[in-house]
């Protein structure tokens, strides 16, 4: 898959408002999830696991009790592909479904 650069990157990163696109390794986007205890923030990734599993496109991230920390790139691309804003994506919508139902 082709890394995005440019205005292809901008428009891509436009879907997913609440990641932070950084330049380093080709471009990565990342982004923070707090939850209403360290269950929750566990059962979102689950979820958020197997849509990985299942696109074959693996996050980086970290999780302490109530947060996740995510950073998203391809590393076959060296960089940002439409598969990470895809996932990014997929993280919004599972969120969003947690964060209305507390
Ligand atoms: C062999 C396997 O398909 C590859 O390693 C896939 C798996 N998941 C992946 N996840 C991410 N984030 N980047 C990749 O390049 C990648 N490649």
């Amino acid at each position: 898959m082709k890394r995005l650069t440019g205005v292809e990157r901008d428009a891509a990163i436009s879907a997913v408002p609440e990641w932070t696109l950084l330049d380093e390794a080709g471009g990565q986007l990342q982004r923070e999830f707090v939850f209403a205890g360290f269950g929750p923030a566990f059962a979102f990734m689950t979820e958020v696991a197997l849509a990985a599993e299942r696109a074959d496109h693996h996050p980086d991230w970290r999780n302490v009790y109530d947060r996740v920390w995510v950073t998203l790139t391809t590393h076959d691309a060296q960089g940002l592909t439409q598969k990470d804003v895809s996932l990014a994506q997929v993280m919004d919508a599972a969120y969003a479904r947690r964060a209305s139902s507390t």
